[in-house]
């Protein structure tokens, strides 16, 4: 990929918030770019930065967080952290727009769906609802309404949880932006309506270019949508690889984890799940050495002492770890 694949490049990203009872690490030392076209996961369990990473990118960050001087989030070639909150909002629902896991807490339920769609087309574009509302109807078909004309006047509380996803897709792509985050988009969703709503996220994709950012922490989820997978553990990336060999091979410990603990998608139903064992560090107090080695079965003397950097190996697969896996897991290589 050339740089002028490149949409975003976050650098050197590190960010605590100050609390009462001292900082909290949210984000230490991240580098990840995503190209035009690309789908992206960001995967690790709760609490790993996931959520912080994303709302950097959108500048919606608590105001008491604090980015350290060398951070930078690069997007089209600009720095969003030293954009004037004016630029930013600018930025933010045109050229980079994000859903949430949640889509009711994010739709006004005082007014009709075909009203909350127009809205950023309108501000966008400068024209009234009526000029507004073909795009809208267009967006609906996009995203798999059926009818939608009829569609316009009903109000959230009117529409299934999946629906309700569907209409908060085609809000974040109203303005034709070049970057969706979503995070956690189907994690409120059952199974078939998930597959749904990935189906459409896909499709979307390719007919628009955009590029995605996906976060979860399901990676049967990531199995089914990435390109690119990037492991997040204790707010720095662990791992990172195309999402063929991060299940083909994961080379981190905690991915190798993360990979045990999801249902088989073939295979047998009766075995039991492999949760990772202990718990994440608090973030306030983190280790010296490696974040991971409390929970790690390949831990060294070493581990203890050291934090391992990313480090790249072959095809363009990254990982974070002084005893790296070598082997395919066989418990693993048929997710991918
Ligand atoms: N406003 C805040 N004030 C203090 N600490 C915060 C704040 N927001 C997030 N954090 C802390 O930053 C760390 C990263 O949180 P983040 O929400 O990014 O995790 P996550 O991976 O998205 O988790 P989840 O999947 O549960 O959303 C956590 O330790 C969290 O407690």
């Amino acid at each position: 990929m050339s740089a002028a694949d490149k949409l975003l490049e976050v650098r050197n990203l590190k960010a605590h918030f100050p609390t009462s009872r001292g900082k909290v690490n949210a984000i230490n030392h991240v580098s990840f770019s995503i190209n035009k076209g690309e789908i992206v996961a960001l995967v690790g369990e709760s609490g790993s930065g996931k959520s912080v990473t994303a709302l950097s990118i959108m500048g919606l960050n608590a105001p008491t967080i604090k980015y350290e001087k060398e951070s930078v989030i690069s997007f089209k070639g600009s720095n969003l952290l030293e954009m004037k909150k004016k630029q930013m909002k600018k930025i933010r629902g045109n050229e980079i727009s994000m859903i949430f896991q949640d889509p009711l807490s994010s739709l006004n339920p005082l007014h009709p769906i075909g009203r909350q769609i127009a809205e950023p087309i309108q501000l966008h574009q400068g024209i009234s609802y009526k000029e507004a509302q073909h795009t809208v109807i267009q967006l609906l078909n996009k995203v798999g309404i059926p009818d939608p004309e009829s569609r316009l006047h009903d109000y959230p509380h009117q529409l299934s949880g999946g629906m309700r996803q569907r209409i908060m897709i085609a809000m974040a792509l109203a303005c034709n932006p070049s970057l969706l985050i979503a995070d956690e988009p189907t994690t409120a969703l059952d199974v078939t309506i998930q597959a749904q709503i990935l189906n459409v996220m896909r499709g979307l994709q390719k007919e628009t270019g955009v590029s995605i950012l996906l976060i979860t922490h399901d990676l049967g989820v990531v199995a089914e949508t990435a390109d690119r997978v990037l492991v997040m553990y204790c707010g720095e990336i662990v791992e990172e690889g195309d999402v063929y060999s991060i299940f083909q091979n994961p080379q981190h410990p905690y991915t190798k984890g993360l990979l045990a603990s999801v249902p088989k998608l073939r295979g047998d139903s009766e075995k039991r799940l492999n949760a990772i064992p202990g718990a994440v560090p608090n973030p306030l107090e983190l280790p010296k050495g490696c974040n991971f080695y409390e929970r790690c079965s390949f831990a060294t003397a070493e581990c203890r002492v050291h934090s391992p950097s990313l480090t790249e190996g072959i095809d363009n697969h990254k990982v974070a770890c002084f005893n790296p896996l070598k082997e395919q897991s066989e418990e693993v290589s048929h997710y991918a």
